[in-house]
């Protein structure tokens, strides 16, 4: 056998493919400080955005309520609304809550940033029916392993769209919000029904049309319905549970690598927990696992390529050649079975 070139190691990265494909900082902002290990640790963001009363929050607390076995933050955006100065109150219905510059997105940003590096924050409490923040209560918010950011314009500014691994828009149409948010405004937020309808027509749609809807474009997933899109919120919910039983083994060992699960592997683990299974096939069906887990494991080994002269003088790569080898053990009969365990 003869090297024909210097070590290699296989098409498995050493960088796991963790950090490309499933980090969930893979759309940081480029100014980030974070090292390659932090990384590893970061929380999965998720923003929702959507129009006045599409039902974000309903949204999100159905995902959360789904994903009861993670630790979920929910940020509002509503929380970072700048209070309104003196003057400004004094000529609130000229004030133009639905544009950008409504919000104090710096503060938000800063939050944002805090949380995904895993410190406590304190998130302004805003009244919606004072127009002010709580000068002396905080709602305090512990680092986590998802955090939702809800609001309308959660995905106008792009620093903030840049620490968002899913982007998920609910899309109502425009008469059923109008309808929910006449019933919110006049039941919890104190609002006759003509301001409500004049604030809608001043600010309300002119924003949704110049700022919301331009914003949808960049959404991953829409939802149209909203809460009672259930279906889509089922799919939602299985995407980041994949996304998170993956974090959060990366997250305990730094070299773990996850083989994709298959519906071959899903049986043959169905098979060997079954209690009633017999002794053969539960030997059967474990040695085609830990097969798989040990050429994995392989896998990741540096090696350097051989060429191997079979005894009917064919010339193969050793790589060839062990993947002629491991067919054979497969299926033919005399290498079957209890012989695999030679391998
Ligand atoms: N699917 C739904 N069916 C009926 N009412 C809903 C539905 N989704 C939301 N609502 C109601 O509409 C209002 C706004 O919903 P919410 O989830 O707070 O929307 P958003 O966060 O987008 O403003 C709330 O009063 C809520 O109870
Ligand atoms: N003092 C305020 C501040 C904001 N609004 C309205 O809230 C809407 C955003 O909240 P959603 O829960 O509906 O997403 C926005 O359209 C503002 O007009 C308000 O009424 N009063």
């Amino acid at each position: 056998m003869e090297a024909a070139s210097g070590p290699h190691f296989s098409g498995l990265r050493l960088d796991g493919g963790r950090l490309s494909s499933s980090s969930p900082t893979s759309s940081l902002a480029p100014n980030s400080t974070l090292t390659a290990d932090s990384l590893l640790n970061q929380p999965f963001v998720i923003g929702v955005s959507g129009g006045t009363a599409s039902g974000k929050t309903t949204v999100c607390d159905m995902i959360i309520q789904q994903l009861h076995d993670h630790r979920v933050v929910l940020v509002n955006q509503d929380s970072f609304y700048r209070g309104l100065k003196p003057d400004e109150l004094e000529r609130v219905h000229e004030y133009n809550f639905d544009h950008p510059d409504a919000f104090d997105t710096e503060q938000l940003l800063e939050c944002m940033k805090q949380l995904i590096s895993g410190q406590r924050v304190k998130i302004p409490i805003y009244d919606f029916k004072k127009h002010q923040r709580s000068s002396d209560s905080f709602r305090q918010v512990n680092a986590s392993d998802v955090i939702i950011l809800e609001g309308i314009l959660v995905f106008h500014d792009q620093g903030v769209r840049d620490l968002m691994n899913m982007k998920i828009f609910v899309d109502t149409d425009a008469d059923v919000r109008l309808a929910r948010r006449i019933r919110r405004d006049t039941v919890e937020r104190g609002r006759d029904i003509n301001s409500v309808l004049e604030m809608y027509a001043k600010f309300v749609k002119p924003a949704f049309d110049d700022f919301v809807l331009p914003s949808k474009k960049y959404a991953d997933v829409i939802i149209p319905r909203g809460g009672d899109n259930h279906v889509a919120i089922d799919l939602i919910v299985q995407h980041l549970r994949t996304k998170l039983g993956q974090h959060d083994l990366c997250k305990i060992y730094p070299n773990v690598y996850v083989i994709q699960s298959t519906f071959q592997i899903r049986g043959m683990h169905t098979l060997i927990r079954d209690t009633e299974i017999s002794k053969h096939d539960f030997v059967f069906y474990s040695d085609r696992l830990i097969r798989l887990v040990v050429e994995h494991g392989l896998g990741h080994l540096p090696f350097t390529e051989k060429q191997v002269v079979t005894p009917t003088g064919s010339h193969l790569s050793l790589y060839s050649f062990l993947a002629v080898f491991h067919f054979l053990c497969l299926y033919h009969p005399l290498l079957c079975g209890d012989n695999i365990c030679a391998l």
